[in-house]
């Protein structure tokens, strides 16, 4: 380990994210019957630009009058080129009181960009008397989001979660695809007459990670948008739970019972992490720093591995 330690990210769950536009309140009590951890009430892309007003009104109104439960209630607010995200700072902070944990920024593209929102952020707190400080949550969706990902990571105390999001990253650096997330026809390769499909997005999903990991922020995949495309869904959640993130969007309720599914580690995963903590022990105690499980080495770095699922397992039960 170096000399810096790597930080604890926020010991909350995340594993799903369900989306729903802020033009749309019907769903909202559905929203929060739900089962996902997180909900994010939407004033970006999901509303058109004559509704921006009508649903940050209905928003603010939402987030007193309904119920959320134990959920982190997150409202994305507009990317920083529209005239429309410092009122809905603004509006938030100064009316729809506590209950609201997060704002979700998109588009973020360099650190400074969270620097403006924190400085007009805690101008409100500090004008309103706010005594629970806002958090951050960002997406990464852009060329210039990707490049700077370590920066944005580490901009803010205030930053809690980072997301990628596929449709405008794709769009952003001009990827030949209108899907979102997931598997690409045309992204493969060939061998002796046969295709072998690989994943687009593992490279900004691994950065995303990795800057996470290193400022303790909770790393998350974004949106998959082919909600009847059940297979593809859980097949994109597993490679994210399996670099390391720890939760999915979900942009349709159909998807939110797969990705708790998912990003709960197993009982039989629970149970050979414990398993592999008690030969570590019986090793520890022969004076050995190396042992065998199940015909393969475990050493000390095991250690490490079975503790993150063990950890994972015990935080998601203590608060869900
Ligand atoms: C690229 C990005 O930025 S993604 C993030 C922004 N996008 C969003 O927020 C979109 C969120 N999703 C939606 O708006 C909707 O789910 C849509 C438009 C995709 C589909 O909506 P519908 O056509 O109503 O879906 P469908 O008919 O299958 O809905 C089934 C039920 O789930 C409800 N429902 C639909 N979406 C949601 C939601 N996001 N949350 C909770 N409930 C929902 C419907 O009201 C309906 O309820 P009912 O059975 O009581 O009538
Ligand atoms: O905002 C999400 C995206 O995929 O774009
Ligand atoms: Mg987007």
């Amino acid at each position: 380990m170096s000399f810096r330690i790597q930080p604890t990210p926020a010991a909350r769950p995340n594993r799903c994210q369900l989306f729903g536009p802020g033009s749309r309140p019907a769903i909202f009590e559905k929203m929060a019957a739900s089962a996902a951890d997180v909900i994010n009430l939407d004033l970006e892309d999901s509303v058109a630009p004559t509704d921006k007003d009508s649903a940050r009104a209905n928003i603010i109104q939402a987030i007193g009058d309904i119920d959320w439960g134990n959920k982190t209630l997150s409202v994305r607010i507009n990317g920083l080129d529209t005239p429309y995200w410092y009122r809905d700072v603004v509006d938030l902070l100064e009316q729809a009181g506590d209950r609201i944990d997060i704002i979700m920024i998109p588009k973020v593209g360099c650190a400074a960009d969270l620097y403006a929102v924190d400085a007009l952020v805690t101008a409100v707190e500090r004008a309103k008397g706010r005594s629970k400080p806002l958090g951050f949550e960002v997406i990464i969706e852009s060329a210039a989001g990707i490049s700077h990902v370590e920066e944005i990571a580490s901009a803010t105390p205030r930053l809690q979660a980072m997301s990628l999001g596929a449709a405008d990253f794709a769009a952003s650096m001009g990827m030949a695809t209108t899907g979102i997330g997931g598997t690409q026809e045309t992204y493969y390769m060939a061998r002796e007459g046969q295709k072998y499909w690989s994943d687009p997005w593992h490279w900004a999903q691994a950065a995303i990670v990795a800057a996470c990991r290193t400022h303790g922020v909770l790393p998350v995949d974004g949106p998959f948008g082919d909600f009847s495309d059940d297979e593809g869904f859980r097949a994109q959640a597993l490679r994210s739970a399996t670099l390391g993130m720890v939760g999915k969007w979900a942009i349709h309720p159909k998807q939110v019972a797969i990705a708790n599914e998912v990003f709960t580690p197993s009982d039989t995963a629970v149970a050979e992490a414990r398993e592999i903590l008690g030969a570590m022990e019986q090793a520890k105690a022969n004076g050995e720093g190396a042992t065998v499980y199940k015909g393969r080495l475990v050493d000390i770095a095991s250690i490490k591995q079975a503790e993150v699922i063990v950890k994972q397992s015990e935080m998601i039960a203590q608060n869900t």
